[in-house]
């Protein structure tokens, strides 16, 4: 008889532990063939027009797919045995285009008998899944979907996906009441070799019509995509530098490599998964200290499972401009602010800085994130939409769900109906910036004012920009806004529009 031959088409899901797909085909005794396929559409525009996939994204992407080939392929034999998947045996086939188009004509002209993948819950990823189905099923394919990027598994779950919660709090509640996470699956040891099939070459950044972006010495990280870089992280966040166990203290830092995880980059394209984190967090606690911190990592990847299966619960209405919510809200589509806001120069220093690192590293920290989506939203009133594409264009973490999920929230069009919340940014700044170390770190023209008066430099005397070598204005601009009027008559356009729902 001959031998099954199992395609595994390789997403978000870039690793080879704890990848049930794989597993399941090792176990079936099958030929295999791990592919990925750079899709054409990931490289195209968003609605506002900013690269859908940037430069950082692509970059950190095309790391990861490498460092997947490396894992599976055969290496030199005198690496076997030092690092996760060296020397199984086998090899990613790269191909660029449709996968509904490529993975049925490999099918056909390698006689693969089923193809299995992990499945995504967003609708450009359901409609290339189920275009794929039906060419499959025309040439007789089977097609076997898992469900593999959150902590908690779908089936465990203690209420369908139409009786999620809508409030965060009680999905969390509910299923740390009652639903356990699974053990992750046990990486394979060798994999069959590829049968006779051209792999593809890798694509270039200049390729996919991106430049590569320059390195800027000040990021939080050089972040570096795949599997192997994933897990070199949490081995020196928990185990050698041991900052797990004050992590619920430090995770609204924003300066240096250590105040958060920084796993978000890799947990975005499956080369750490959920799972895995889990296990090491149960390690570290057996090994070294259970206390708040340790159980606040998990806590905040609960927040991840939840926009995952709100998400799934919703379909569209997380990408449309009236959110999960439903509120129509009159936004405004100010490209001048937008593009003031975009390029670190609204005149606020913590909105600025962490725009600029934004733009420069494709990272900023959660706090940052909060006080610049609250910014634009509540302050500039700007479309909310145009925030998260932004973001979805630069964020090397850009996580489908988390961040259309997250600017839901921030924009107050999220589903938990708590009315107008924004951030007040100069209380932010004074309680997460006290020195202004983070703004000077990205505003180089701060450098010499005085903490006490970094955050709002507009206050300045001319005696005193004469000093500093400052001149507001020119060196740095005026307040684009003033903050409290401005939140104020959002605050009133977003209660109106509330009051006129149907
Ligand atoms: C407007 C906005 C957009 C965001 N967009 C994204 C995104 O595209 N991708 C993304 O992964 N996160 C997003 N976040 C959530 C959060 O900011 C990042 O997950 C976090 O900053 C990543 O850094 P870390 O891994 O060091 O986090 P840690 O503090 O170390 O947290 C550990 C993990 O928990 C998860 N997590 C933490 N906070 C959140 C949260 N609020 N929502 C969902 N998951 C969370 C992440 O997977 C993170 O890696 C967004 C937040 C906001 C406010
Ligand atoms: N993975 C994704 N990343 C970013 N944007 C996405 C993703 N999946 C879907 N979208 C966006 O979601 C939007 C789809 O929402 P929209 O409500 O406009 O579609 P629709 O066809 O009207 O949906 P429906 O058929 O449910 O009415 C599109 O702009 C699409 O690009």
């Amino acid at each position: 008889m001959n031998q099954k031959l199992i395609l595994i088409w390789y997403r978000n899901d870039l690793r080879i532990h704890d990848h049930e797909p794989l597993y399941q085909a090792v176990q079936e005794k099958a030929q295999i063939i791990p592919l990925y396929c750079f899709d054409d559409r990931q490289f195209g525009t968003t609605s506002f027009g900013f690269p859908k996939t940037g430069a950082f994204r692509a970059q950190f992407l095309l790391e990861s797919v490498a460092d997947l080939r490396n894992s599976l392929r055969s290496l030199n034999p005198a690496d076997l045995g030092k690092s996760v998947g060296s020397n199984l045996g086998s090899n990613l086939v790269v191909r660029r285009g449709l996968p509904e188009q490529i993975i049925p004509s490999l099918a056909k002209q390698l006689g693969i008998s089923a193809v299995y993948y992990h499945g995504e819950v967003t609708s450009e990823e359901l409609a290339v899944e189920s275009a794929l189905k039906k060419a499959l099923s025309q040439i007789g394919v089977k097609v076997k979907s898992f469900w593999g990027s959150t902590l908690f598994h779908i089936n465990e779950l203690p209420f369908g996906i139409p009786h999620i919660p809508e409030v965060f709090t009680q999905f969390r509640k509910q299923l740390e009441k009652s639903s356990t996470v699974y053990p992750t699956f046990p990486t394979p040891k060798t994999l069959p070799p590829l049968p006779k099939v051209d792999v593809g070459e890798l694509p270039q950044l200049a390729d996919l019509g991106l430049e590569p972006p320059v390195p800027d010495q000040r990021a939080v990280l050089k972040f570096k995509g795949g599997e192997a870089a994933g897990l070199a992280r949490l081995d020196h966040y928990f185990w050698q530098k041991d900052c797990l166990k004050r992590y619920k203290q430090t995770r609204n830092g924003m300066l240096g490599a250590d105040y958060s995880s920084k796993f978000s980059p890799w947990l975005a394209l499956g080369c750490l998964s959920p799972r895995y984190i889990y296990q090491q967090v149960q390690e570290y606690e057996t090994q070294r200290v259970k206390n708040d911190s340790t159980y606040w990592l998990v806590f905040e990847l609960l927040w991840r499972d939840y926009f995952r299966f709100i998400c799934a619960k919703h379909g569209n209405r997380v990408f449309r401009q009236s959110g999960l919510q439903g509120v129509s809200i009159p936004w405004k589509v100010d490209w001048k602010r937008f593009d003031l806001w975009t390029e670190g120069m609204t005149g606020f220093p913590l909105v600025d800085a962490n725009m600029r690192e934004l733009k420069a590293t494709g990272f900023i920290s959660n706090r940052g994130r909060q006080n610049v989506a609250s910014f634009l939203t509540k302050n500039l009133g700007i479309n909310w939409q145009m925030g998260a594409e932004w973001f979805e264009s630069l964020l090397i973490d850009y996580d489908v769900c988390s961040n259309w999920g997250n600017w839901n929230y921030t924009a107050g069009v999220g589903n938990d109906a708590r009315g107008f919340r924004y951030f007040n940014i100069q209380k932010q700044s004074k309680d997460y910036d006290p020195q202004g170390k983070y703004v000077k770190h990205w505003l180089p023209e701060l450098t010499s004012v005085p903490a006490r008066k970094v955050h709002e430099p507009w206050t300045l005397s001319s005696d005193d920009q004469k000093r500093y070598g400052l001149r507001i204005g020119v060196d740095y601009p005026q307040p684009v806004v003033d903050l409290w009027k401005s939140v104020k008559q959002n605050e009133k356009v977003y209660n109106a529009a509330l009051s006129h729902r149907s």
